[in-house]
């Protein structure tokens, strides 16, 4: 049963729900004896229909059915049925499934690439390619065989041969459903406040004419349907241009991977390729070992494709082949993909630490390194990989590099682990760090776990036709989450870290394609995922960290578009109540009184309130982040606040500023675990 504590007269209405259709959570399949149907709210004044046929019950036909764009490009993934959405396997969820999942390693046509150009350049022994395809958003007919690439020669980029096909796949038509089209918030981007702190801090540019791009990245860019870049953008391209590091933190959905690649690719179109050492043995050139000059590392599977494919769009036609490698999939193919040119890497840290075992990479030439989601990576489970990547293998030392660390979230602790990895770094803050975008219309509700079901079935039936992302805190109540909805004629899949990468991938095509409209993850999606059409993210479980809340809510509210974000809260959620509110209050949303009545019977308690700054980070209960030492949420720059520094105050518009003290002294974190991604991706 819910409790007075409710909101905007919800528990009223989930009170009623309750009453409408049973005591044990909505729709949930009971234990044991007949199942309970759920019935919608518009349903329930209505004589009850017949039980469900179990099979009938996967049929949809309702709301949600081809509301949203069906478009499918995999190769072998199911069509709809002409006759309208027919239901996903009952399987589809869990496994099992018969189709190919699309992705970079998925399928066979994703491992060729597509050059008609042969490439002569001979800086690292790749093949040169005639045809084929090498991945990419469509893989149905391999990438077009007159896709392009351009190549360095005689000291100069020629640029490939333009191709509409190649243009198509990977930039899409411009009334492509599946394009992710700004909103109508986007130009309220340039109002939030950059902060930006650091020595000789260089002007951010204004737009993309005037911002002396290399012409073949801003012809690239304009077909990728960007006309004005965004605020970390801006500041990025002109950090690049100097050579300096960077670390950034700015709102989900606000353009930080281009605020990344748009440097990289910048500059290296510029100046071309990296000779191999000669120290890198007697005939480099013949060796099957990449080279790459770029290297970009991020926490998940499916974010590390999706940087992937977004690589491909600003590397069109020119020298610099982007190539991508994680784990779970097959890693012959992968090789195979390496061998046929890599000049910007992007990948999960596992995964590369094999390929380097096998002496396939070598790092040697990297002049770019890239941590998206950057507190992640430096966060327990990564940073021993992170750290034998970075210092112990052959990569080039702070100085030689230019190193971005981009997240919407950086706590305290992370900046002072992440001062090991930069040098003379300008930290660029948009908006509040680790605040969430005020595009995304944030709920919290009060619903025990008991009516959780109830109130999901009621939110997803008044929902219309934006896709749902569903959050829960464990792989196995994904599962028994998404069966319910399964069973409530909902077309649900599930995403977690038990799935194989097959039916990951393919769970997220049929999300982003609309055939299964909800997606109930684990916090395997929490991060980076730019999916359109996500209308509405709702945590069923809340996490026990708000920077986890911050990059779960950041699904939806995108590129200048809105969303909303429901939360289910009850009294085990107490630790992130504080943290909750600060986060609400920040993002001018409605705070319910509930929260402030909980954070006050814990302060009773002899508790404390943890605000944002204060001693705890995210109020985790339990689990492995409780036995590191808490340093506070971060909300600036923390070499601005930390005695010893000469970072006194904070800069937002350039000038200089001291070097910062030495960071060592700093980081004291006790030694964690080592971890490689595909185990940490398990946790999920
Ligand atoms: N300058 C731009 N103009 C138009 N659209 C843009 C621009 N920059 C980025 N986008 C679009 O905005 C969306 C969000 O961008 P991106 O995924 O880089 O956000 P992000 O800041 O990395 O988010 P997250 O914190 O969730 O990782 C993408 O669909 C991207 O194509």
């Amino acid at each position: 049963m819910t409790t007075g504590l409710g909101i905007n007269g919800s528990s009223d209405r989930r009170n009623a729900n309750t009453n409408a259709n049973s005591t044990n959570a909505g729709g949930a399949r009971p234990a044991g004896g007949a199942p309970k149907r759920y019935i919608p709210p518009h349903l329930r004044a209505k004589a009850p229909t017949a039980p469900v046929d179990k099979n009938a019950a996967l049929e949809r036909t309702a709301s949600w059915s081809g509301n949203l764009p069906a478009r499918d490009r995999s190769p072998s993934a199911e069509r709809p049925a002409p006759s309208g959405f027919s239901r996903a396997p009952r399987d589809d969820h869990r496994g099992g499934s018969s189709g190919e999942s699309r992705g970079p390693q998925g399928g066979q046509n994703w491992s060729a690439r597509s050059d008609s150009m042969t490439r002569t350049t001979t800086w690292s022994g790749r093949r040169d390619e005639k045809s084929g395809s090498y991945g990419g958003r469509s893989s149905s007919s391999g990438m077009s065989r007159g896709g392009a690439f351009g190549m360095w020669a005689n000291g100069k980029h020629v640029y490939g041969q333009r191709n509409e096909r190649t243009e198509i796949e990977l930039y899409g038509s411009p009334d492509d459903p599946e394009r992710m089209h700004t909103g109508i918030n986007f130009e309220k981007y340039d109002e939030i406040p950059v902060d930006s702190s650091g020595n000789n801090i260089p002007k951010p540019i204004t737009n993309f004419e005037e911002a002396d791009l290399d012409p073949l990245l801003r012809e690239n860019i304009k077909l990728s349907g960007y006309t004005v870049p965004t605020p970390v953008q801006k500041w990025s391209i002109s950090l690049g241009r100097e050579g300096r590091d960077m670390m950034a933190c700015a709102q989900t959905g606000s353009g930080k991977t281009g605020g990344f690649l748009f440097p990289i690719l910048n500059e290296s179109f510029r100046t071309g390729p990296a000779e191999i050492p000669a120290t890198e043995g007697r005939n480099p050139y013949r060796s099957r070992k990449a080279y790459p000059i770029a290297l970009i590392l991020s926490p998940t599977r499916e974010l590390t494709s999706q940087i992937f494919l977004e690589a491909r769009k600003f590397c069109y036609r020119s020298w610099v082949r982007p190539c991508v490698v994680y784990g779970g999939a097959d890693i012959g193919q992968q090789l195979r993909q390496v061998e046929r040119g890599c000049d910007v890497l992007v990948a999960t840290p596992g995964r590369l630490v094999d390929l380097i075992e096998r002496a396939r990479i070598s790092l040697c030439n990297i002049r770019y390194l890239v941590l998206d989601e950057a507190d992640r990576m430096l966060d327990m489970g990564f940073e021993p990989q992170i750290r034998r990547i970075v210092e112990q293998e052959d990569m080039p030392g702070v100085n030689e590099r230019q190193t971005l660390m981009f997240s919407a979230t950086f706590p305290r602790d992370i900046q002072m682990l992440a001062q090991d990895f930069l040098r003379d770094y300008i930290f660029l803050t948009v908006g509040r760090v680790g605040s969430a975008s005020e595009n995304i219309t944030q709920r919290i509700e009060f619903v025990e776990d008991a009516d959780k079901l109830s109130l999901l079935l009621d939110l997803l039936e008044s929902n219309g036709d934006c896709l749902t992302l569903v959050f829960v805190e464990t792989k196995r109540m994904a599962d028994r989450l998404t069966d319910d909805l399964l069973y409530n004629n909902i077309h649900a899949s599930a995403i977690h870290g038990d799935r194989t990468q097959r039916e990951r991938e393919r769970a997220l095509e049929n999300f982003r394609t609309g055939r299964t409209p909800v997606l109930v993850a684990t916090a395997v999606a929490a991060r980076g995922l730019d999916i359109p059409n996500v209308g509405h993210v709702i945590n069923y479980d809340l996490p026990t960290d708000v920077d986890e809340y911050v990059h779960r809510v950041g699904r939806t509210g995108r590129a200048g578009n809105t969303g909303i974000a429901t939360s289910f809260f009850n009294r085990n959620n107490h630790n992130i109540a504080r943290n909750l509110i600060d986060l609400l209050e920040e993002a001018n949303q409605e705070i319910p009184s509930f929260l402030g009545v909980i954070v006050r019977e814990r302060s009773g308690f002899g508790g404390r309130g943890r605000g944002r700054g204060g001693f705890s980070r995210g109020g985790g209960s339990g689990g492995f982040r409780d036995q590191r030492p808490q340093y506070g949420r971060g909300d600036r720059d923390f070499r601005q606040s930390h005695g010893g520094s000469n970072f006194g105050s904070r800069n937002t518009g350039g000038g200089s500023r001291n070097a910062p003290s030495s960071s060592n002294s700093f980081n004291t974190m006790p030694p964690m675990p080592s971890m490689d991604s595909d185990s940490k991706n398990s946790w999920f």
